[in-house]
């Protein structure tokens, strides 16, 4: 599938993309001679002369007994020679050319061309200025990296992913595989530039190592995982774009990571816990700060992820018109909690449900608190246009509108974070 892919980028006269996906095309299968002797010509174009002479050269070797290929290989390498000021090389080639039928009219002309007027200016894209860089981290690969300081909300970017998981999701492999076959060259060189797993059909791995819930992206699938992460992943079902936005403020050249899993399963897990499933999930075991901890610190992490756990768990069990006290107070309790942890995400999951506890009790005032602070949650971790925020908005506007509000009356409930 690269193959078709690169040759429709080198009649694009994309021939950036093409010399890279005939390299891919090369790795995947190294005894055809037809992917080098193709980057030849590709290399031509760019004159990357040095790189077309020894594609030229092992597309020669691959090809003994062709002789349609091996023509093409040595008129290749006459060019390439020739280019680098090799003249004697390049007519040599060039009898060797006709040699393996050749014309001779073609070796004529070829000696008097110069070799630059064949190939094309190269101009490489000037990238905007993004608010993160892929660079190498210590020990997680590539990662992504501020540009700038950002500040919590902060959206960090938007894409929209290569290949779309609906479209995948139902098929298996067989689906990943047909969506690969149906990129664009462009899209295809992106995809094979994500991190690949050593073992097993290399887009499998690729879409398995690199895939986030909504898709594969090729800058979002660069954030590496922490537990304490300091940016999260948005979907935005309007415009199909995976967006990141920053859970903190963050500092230039500082690395921005999310967290992969959904926010219970990490800010109410223990490490032991986060370990297992991020080895089942995504068989890597996690390195981030939190799992990193020295073992006083570890045990505190611990036993407050723990609470937040039982705390979550508990203000379901609670009955609401008789505790509504303990469903505040477990709230209030929880949100300090992921605080002191530094977990800057998912207080909304306790705000909201106080909010709505509030509302059933017609206590106006506190359920617009906590209204309002589920939606400037919301509003920094999805985007303001983001369904989560518009339902938390509309709470906040009218705090009448909670499920079941206006219920019962009477209490108040002074709890604040
Ligand atoms: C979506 S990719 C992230 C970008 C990747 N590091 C790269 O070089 O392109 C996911 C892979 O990154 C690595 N990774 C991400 N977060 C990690 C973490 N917290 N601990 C260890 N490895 C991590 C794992 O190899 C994982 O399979």
């Amino acid at each position: 599938m690269v193959w078709r892919q690169a040759n429709e980028a080198f009649g694009a006269r994309d021939y950036q993309t093409a010399t890279s996906l005939y390299s891919h095309a090369v790795a995947l299968d190294p005894a055809n001679p037809l992917y080098v002797l193709n980057r030849a010509m590709s290399n031509l174009k760019l004159a990357n002369w040095k790189d077309a002479e020894s594609d030229a050269t092992a597309a020669l070797e691959l090809s003994t007994g062709n002789a349609v290929q091996m023509r093409k290989a040595f008129f290749r390498r006459s060019r390439a020679r020739k280019a680098q000021g090799d003249l004697t090389g390049a007519r040599a080639d060039l009898e060797a050319f006709v040699a393996h039928g050749g014309k001779q009219n073609l070796a004529d002309e070829e000696t008097l061309l110069d070799p630059s007027a064949t190939t094309v200016a190269f101009t490489p894209r000037v990238a905007k200025q993004a608010a993160s860089e892929v660079k190498d981290t210590a020990r997680m690969g590539k990662g992504a990296f501020a540009t700038r300081t950002l500040h919590r909300g902060d959206l960090i970017l938007a894409e929209k992913p290569l290949i779309r998981h609906s479209d995948v999701e139902q098929g298996g492999y067989e689906a990943i595989l047909s969506a690969v076959d149906r990129l664009s060259p462009g899209a295809l060189c992106k995809v094979l530039s994500l991190q690949r797993p050593q073992a097993g059909n290399i887009f499998i791995g690729i879409y398995r190592t690199n895939a986030l819930p909504d898709g594969l992206c090729h800058d979002a699938s660069r954030f590496n995982h922490s537990c304490l992460p300091n940016a999260r992943y948005s979907w935005h079902a309007k415009t199909g774009q995976q967006r990141i936005f920053a859970l903190t403020d963050i500092a230039a050249g500082e690395e921005i990571c999310v967290t992969y899993l959904g926010g219970r399963n990490v800010y109410g897990s223990t490490r032991e816990e986060r370990r297992r499933r991020f080895l089942t999930n995504f068989s890597f075991a996690c390195l981030c700060a939190a799992c990193s901890l020295a073992p006083a610190a570890l045990e505190a992490s611990d036993a407050r992820r723990r609470e937040a756990a039982i705390l979550y768990d508990r203000m379901m069990t609670h009955e609401p018109r008789v505790h509504g006290e303990r469903v505040l107070r477990d709230a209030v309790r929880a949100i300090r909690l992921l605080r002191e942890e530094g977990y800057a995400g998912d207080a909304d999951d306790y705000a909201t449900d106080a909010g709505g506890l509030c509302a059933l009790h017609s206590d106006w005032d506190s359920a617009k608190y906590w209204a309002k602070f589920s939606y400037d949650c919301r509003c920094a971790e999805f985007g303001t246009d983001h369904e989560h925020a518009r339902r938390a908005k509309k709470y906040c506007d009218d705090p009448r509108t909670f499920p079941q509000a206006g219920m019962y009356s009477g209490q108040k409930f002074p709890h604040r974070v």
